[in-house]
């Protein structure tokens, strides 16, 4: 599990690390590891170091210090540095004088001979010479999208960039984008996970996330969120003991689909079948098309008939009509964990008669897209976090916001984050097959904030397998879901067995 900080708790720690180490101590620690990672960089890039150019991108506060003195440092490498200066007059000092000790330039981004963009000659000059770009615009303190002249330089690089804390344009707290954003290679933070990090774009435009030491480890708070890796999934799905039967095991109940539209019923059904071996219960008016597709699965017409579940799924395909309204309401009265998705959702959303119907003392989990969220809590806004969070708490309810990186909150405030890009929208019965996952973790009786991450964790590694026919590494699936092309919700069903066995397979390694 990996802490993921704030940038008020990034603060709240590095005050308390000054307390006992000079803050340009802190700040040269830092610049070290920039220095460290850009001459890795320069390597792959160029195949050398010395001799290569380096052009640093400086903003106004700490984060054009750390970029300063990490040129300062590969000077010493025999590497040529220029440093692009967008605010002169408020540059990091120390940082600057560092810089010109060691021999590196100095220009100005709005200096002599400016083009109509505004930018001069000789940061031109710069950026062309380069062989990396380092950003060290802006950092934490960072506030609305990039400005005029730094949105212009940024434009403007063709090679490989390494931002230093955050790519610059990214919202430190939620990780969204206005506007130009850097788009780097590597990002190199400090002691720990910013929220930027695994939150929006921020999580795609950081790249490879270096966290370097720079001695706050003892200094941490509580983690604002929590990641999940592929061991922690691991070590909590639930595998069959010696003497487990497919009842011990949990017995989830599935309410989806229609006959005109069994897909959500076969979807929703099949993952919950691959999730644990535990049984599963149909019930609703595909289940005859059930039945043929997936004959372990015992179904039956109506969630009356269904016999006795320890959680349910539903929603996929239920309809917002008349008899979707009445399963949601059968299935919130049945005094057992409930999933609702999809039409579920717009059920409870339109109709707030159907709480009524909800047993208070049983966890509910609500799976929303952006849109659904809309219509049960209002705008999610950029802080989505915030948006799932204070949900959470107004529904008494675990509440899985799907988006670009999928936030998990739980009604007594603990949020965790899959930082792995979805393309939920783009594939229809992706969602369902989620639904049918956490169905069944819940009737396995995992703490429903833990089925929900980790059941999206799977279903990211499933999708990834999907993708690619499984020929990236599956158990860690690329931060940007560019690998291999789209694959519709059938091949992600399928990729479920592959997907659990992999991250089961890396516990204890
Ligand atoms: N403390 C330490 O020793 C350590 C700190 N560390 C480093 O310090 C960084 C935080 O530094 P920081 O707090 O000085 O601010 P930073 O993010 O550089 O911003 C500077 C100024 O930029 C401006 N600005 C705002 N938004 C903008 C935008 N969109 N586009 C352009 N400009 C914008 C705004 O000024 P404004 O012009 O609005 O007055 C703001 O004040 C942190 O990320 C890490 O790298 C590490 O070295 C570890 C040790
Ligand atoms: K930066």
């Amino acid at each position: 599990m990996q802490g993921v900080w704030t940038p008020e708790s990034v603060r709240a720690a590095e005050q308390r690390l000054f307390e006992q180490v000079a803050e340009p101590t802190v700040m040269r620690r830092a610049a070290w590891a920039v220095a460290v990672h850009c001459a890795r960089l320069l390597r792959d890039a160029t195949g050398g170091v010395p001799g290569r150019h380096v052009t640093l991108l400086v903003g106004a506060g700490n984060n054009g210090g750390d970029a300063l003195w990490a040129g300062a440092f590969l000077r010493r490498r025999g590497v040529g540095v220029t440093a692009v200066l967008l605010v002169p007059e408020r540059a990091h000092a120390e940082g600057l004088a560092a810089l010109r000790r060691a021999g590196g330039g100095v220009v100005e981004a709005e200096g002599a001979g400016a083009d109509t963009s505004g930018i001069g000659a000789e940061a031109v000059e710069a950026l062309d010479r380069a062989d990396l770009v380092v950003d060290g615009i802006v950092g934490l303190s960072a506030h609305s999208g990039l400005r005029p002249t730094a949105a212009e330089l940024v434009r403007r690089v063709e090679v490989p960039v390494l931002a230093v804390d955050l790519p610059s344009g990214v919202d430190p707290t939620t990780g969204t984008e206005d506007g130009v954003v850097v788009d780097a290679d590597v990002t190199v933070t400090f002691g720990g996970l910013r929220a930027c990090h695994v939150l929006g774009a921020g999580a795609t435009r950081a790249g490879e996330i270096v966290v370097a030491d720079i001695g706050l480890d003892d200094h941490w708070g509580r983690p604002d969120l929590l990641m999940l890796d592929a061991e922690d999934v691991g070590a909590v799905w639930p595998v069959p003991a010696p003497d487990d039967d497919k009842y011990s095991q949990g017995v989830v109940g599935v309410a989806a689909g229609s006959a005109t539209y069994p897909g959500a019923a076969v979807l929703t059904s099949g993952a919950a079948v691959a999730a644990t071996s535990g049984m599963v219960r149909y019930a609703g008016p595909a289940a005859d098309v059930v039945r043929s597709a997936r004959p372990e699965v015992v179904a039956t017409g109506s969630v009356g008939d269904a016999g006795r579940v320890q959680a349910w799924s539903v929603g996929p395909g239920i309809g917002t009509g008349g008899s979707g309204r009445e399963v949601l309401v059968r299935v919130l009265e049945s005094g057992v964990p409930v999933i609702a998705d999809a039409d579920a959702i717009t059920l409870l959303a339109e109709d707030s008669s159907v709480w009524d119907a909800r047993d208070p003392d049983t966890p509910l989990v609500l799976t929303p897209h952006a849109g659904e969220f809309s219509r049960l809590a209002g705008d999610p806004g950029t802080d989505r976090v915030a948006a799932a969070r204070s949900a959470a708490e107004r529904f008494d309810a675990t509440v899985l916001l799907k988006g670009h990186s999928t936030v998990v909150a739980a009604p007594d405030g603990r949020v965790l984050v899959n930082a792995f890009a979805h393309a939920w929208p783009a594939t229809a019965g992706s969602g369902d097959v989620l639904t049918g996952l956490i169905g069944a973790l819940l009737a396995s009786d995992l703490d429903p904030l833990i089925a929900c991450a980790s059941a999206a964790y799977v279903h990211s590694v499933a999708a990834e397998i999907a993708a690619t026919g499984g020929h990236t590494v599956p158990g860690a699936p690329a931060r940007d879901g560019s690998a291999g092309s789209p694959a519709g919700a059938s091949p992600l069903l399928a990729a479920l067995p592959d997907a659990i066995s992999t991250v089961r397979s890396t516990v204890g390694t």
